[in-house]
């Protein structure tokens, strides 16, 4: 006898539910997927994919500034096309996501879950839908500041949508978020001003490449505004005013608010089964098992102490579906994440932070990548690393400020991940000439 509708039902549509609910549900075991707005979640559809294809033409510009007397004539964004591209990049994926999968056996259904009890989900307060086993993959949206006129402020994905470039934007928060922002919409051609709630930029990466960073943009225009403890938005005539610090006052065109974001976690009725969460997210064990045997959360939902980026769901989606399909009973053994940050120059990092080797006391190794010939090619003038090895000489950490640094990271990561030992680094013969190359054969 049937005892509920689905085996495995997945509440969101992300990275951390269609990686593996697709492979799942290939595997015979009955999954369902709902979601309440689009197939594919935030990277695709209002993060990575949207934000990187914005970003290709700030590379470009950046690399054709640099080579000089090599282009004639400037190159500059126009912000109206950037945005066009953008859409016809991203516009295609929710139903090549839905595709993925309905072809594989999965059944989505549209509407937003709250929970009725450990195996019970109600749709749009109408659908009851029962599970054996339930998994929170919600997800975050962003914060929004708690102040006056905060609704005057606006999120990343309404920026991704800005058909016209503002000629003034003030970013609140200098994560992630508001640094990348700041790149692209300097770059484009508008006058930036990130307001800080601290001295501190992208906290998360190595400081001294950071300063790098904020300082090449400072030299292109942007204003950076340290512990600017912001009060409130008014709007004046057609424009925007931004009260800060003690009676100090900006006016801007449009305000970003990058100040973080917040687990999709109160409209879910968890109180109603017991499901232990903070303000972070759910918790979870070793297994991404809640205190609830039968559910389970994975992606930016967890509280943990992860990136909370796409590699991070991805392999936790994976997992699940090794769990649930029993080609494991083992824990989650979670490989390195690595994180970059697109600015240009790029920041990118894996495993063991400078920080925590020169605590350690592991040796750390500086490389002036802007010597290096390869890096000449396309004139980068910001490109340096530090790698960190352990007691036994392996490779545990990396971190890179380089135009390329992503991909330099990239070509490391399995080192890193394998702990490989000198002679099987020797036997890894990459393509000449790559970032991948260079990556190893710094000299
Ligand atoms: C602007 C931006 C840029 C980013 N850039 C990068 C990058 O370059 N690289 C990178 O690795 N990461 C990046 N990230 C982070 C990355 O997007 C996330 O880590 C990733 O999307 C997490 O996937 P997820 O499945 O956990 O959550 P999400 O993709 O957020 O999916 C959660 C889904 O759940 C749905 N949902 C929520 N509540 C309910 C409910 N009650 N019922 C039904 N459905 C519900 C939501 O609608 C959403 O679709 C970026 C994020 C942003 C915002
Ligand atoms: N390249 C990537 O992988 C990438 C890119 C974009 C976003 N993301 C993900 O999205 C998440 C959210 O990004 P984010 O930039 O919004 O968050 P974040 O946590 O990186 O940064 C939030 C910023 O807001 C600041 N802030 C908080 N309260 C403030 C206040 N009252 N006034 C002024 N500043 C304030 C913080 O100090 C911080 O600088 C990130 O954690 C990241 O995981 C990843």
């Amino acid at each position: 006898m049937v005892k509920y509708d689905y085996d495995v039902l997945y509440i969101g549509a992300g990275h951390a539910t269609f990686d593996g609910a697709a492979p799942l549900a290939k595997t015979g075991v009955k999954v369902g997927v709902i979601e309440s707005g689009l197939i594919g979640g935030t990277c695709p559809n209002r993060g990575c994919n949207a934000k990187i294809t914005l970003d290709e033409p700030v590379k470009i510009v950046r690399e054709a500034e640099r080579m000089g007397d090599v282009f004639e004539g400037d190159l500059k964004i126009n912000w109206t096309q950037n945005i066009v591209h953008k859409q016809e990049i991203i516009e295609n994926l929710p139903q090549e996501l839905t595709k993925r999968l309905e072809n594989s056996g999965a059944t989505i259904i549209k509407g937003h879950a709250t929970f009725k009890n450990n195996h019970t989900v109600v749709v749009d307060n109408m659908r009851e839908i029962t599970a054996e086993k339930i998994v929170i993959t919600t997800g975050l949206r962003p914060h929004r500041l708690n102040i006056l006129g905060t609704e005057l402020a606006h999120d990343s994905e309404e920026f991704m949508n800005l058909k016209k470039l503002p000629e003034k934007i003030v970013i609140v928060g200098s994560g992630y978020i508001g640094m990348e922002f700041a790149t692209m919409a300097n770059a484009a051609g508008a006058q930036v001003t990130v307001m800080l709630h601290s001295d501190k930029v992208l906290r998360n990466f190595y400081q001294p490449y950071v300063k790098m960073v904020v300082d090449d943009l400072g030299r292109r225009g942007v204003k950076f505004i340290e512990n600017s403890r912001v009060q409130s938005f008014e709007k004046i005539g057609t424009n925007y005013q931004v009260n800060y610090g003690d009676n100090q006052k900006l006016t801007t065109d449009w305000i970003l608010d990058a100040t973080g974001r917040i687990p999709n976690l109160d409209k879910l009725d968890l109180d109603n089964i017991g499901i232990k969460y903070d303000k972070t997210g759910v918790f979870v064990n070793n297994y991404l098992q809640t205190n609830i045997d039968n559910i389970y959360a994975a992606g930016d939902i967890v509280a943990n102490n992860l990136p909370k980026v796409t590699p991070a769901a991805y392999f936790e989606s994976k997992y699940l579906m090794q769990l649930f399909s029993g080609q494991t009973t083992e824990p989650i053994d979670m490989p390195i994440v690595p994180s970059v940050v697109f600015t240009s120059p790029r920041i990118a990092k894996a495993g063991i932070s400078v920080e925590e080797a020169e605590k350690k006391g592991y040796q750390v190794s500086e490389n002036d990548l802007e010597n290096y010939w390869y890096y000449k090619v396309d004139k980068e003038t910001i490109a340096q690393s530090k790698q960190i090895h352990d007691e036994a000489g392996h490779l545990v950490g990396v971190t890179e400020i380089s135009d390329q640094a992503q991909d330099a990271v990239n070509a490391l990561l399995p080192a890193i991940e394998f702990k490989l030992d000198p002679q099987q680094i020797g036997r890894l013969t990459s393509l000449f000439p790559t970032i991948g190359y260079a990556a190893w054969h710094r000299a």
